[in-house]
């Protein structure tokens, strides 16, 4: 079975209310293949995801940008997986680089946090990606292997997780990956997958680049064989993220 390709806008700490209503306009008016080519998905901040939810084209989806690592209770600030299902929110980004770098979260604790809200039901866009300097010491493999490791080892259905391979000096940097540099390291990726889960699973997985993803650079990403859509942030509040959404085109025609 094919690799429904994916794009999936992270708004981040971005919007106010009226920003967002004109965001979602945006998308409502936008013109961009059906659901059976493309699956959207788009991530406000959370005090924004029942606006959203409410008011979003059927045909998209919503997802929070983290949740809580177990069950609600005493977690001042947090959000549980349990409020999102609440809320019928059906998707949820974990191990973003940003809270990895910024908030410290490590390996083992995305990787926990990816098994509980797949244990409640959430679908996971789970992130993983190196930075410039592990890059430039050559260990780009090994970190990703070691971020999508912690993962593997605390879950056992990987149907419902995609996995985003963001390099850190990509992001909202402006220098995306050329689409070399994403094949090789989404081909490595699956070649993971393969020979530590399972060969299905290398197959059904999608893996989605991002990092600088736009309405210039998208189509030649798309191309490439390993690349199962996007997870863009800066472009995604603008009207260029219809034609990212439309270069799922790309892969159609191959
Ligand atoms: O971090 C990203 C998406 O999660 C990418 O951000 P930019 O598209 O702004 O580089």
């Amino acid at each position: 079975m094919g690799r429904k390709f994916f794009v999936g806008g992270n708004w981040k700490c971005n919007g106010t209310n009226e920003e967002v209503k004109k965001i979602i306009s945006t998308l409502n008016a936008g013109d961009v293949p059906s659901q059976d080519v493309v699956e959207v998905v788009v991530s406000p901040p959370f005090v924004f995801l029942p606006l959203t939810k409410g008011s979003l084209r059927p045909d998209f989806h919503v997802a929070a940008q983290n949740c809580w690592v177990k069950k609600g209770g005493a977690y001042t600030g947090e959000i549980s997986a349990e409020m999102l299902v609440n809320l019928d929110i059906p998707w949820v980004i974990l191990g973003h680089s940003e809270r990895r770098l910024i908030l410290g979260e490590s390996n083992e604790f995305v990787g926990d946090k990816v098994a509980y809200a797949l244990s409640r039901g959430l679908k996971v866009i789970a992130c993983v990606g190196e930075t410039l300097e592990q890059r430039e010491s050559g260990s780009t493999l090994e970190v990703v292997a070691a971020q999508t490791k912690a993962i593997a080892d605390r879950v056992s259905d990987w149907t419902n997780v995609v996995v985003a391979y963001e390099p850190v000096w990509a992001i909202g940097t402006g220098k995306v990956a050329t689409p070399a540099q994403a094949q090789e390291v989404h081909a490595e990726l699956r070649k993971w997958l393969h020979a530590n889960i399972s060969p299905e699973v290398a197959a059904s997985t999608r893996i989605i680049y991002g990092g600088s993803v736009n309405g210039a650079n998208c189509k030649e990403l798309a191309a490439q064989a390993d690349v199962d859509g996007f997870l863009v942030g800066g472009a995604s509040l603008k009207p260029e993220f219809i034609d990212i959404i439309k270069s799922a085109e790309v892969k159609k025609s191959a």
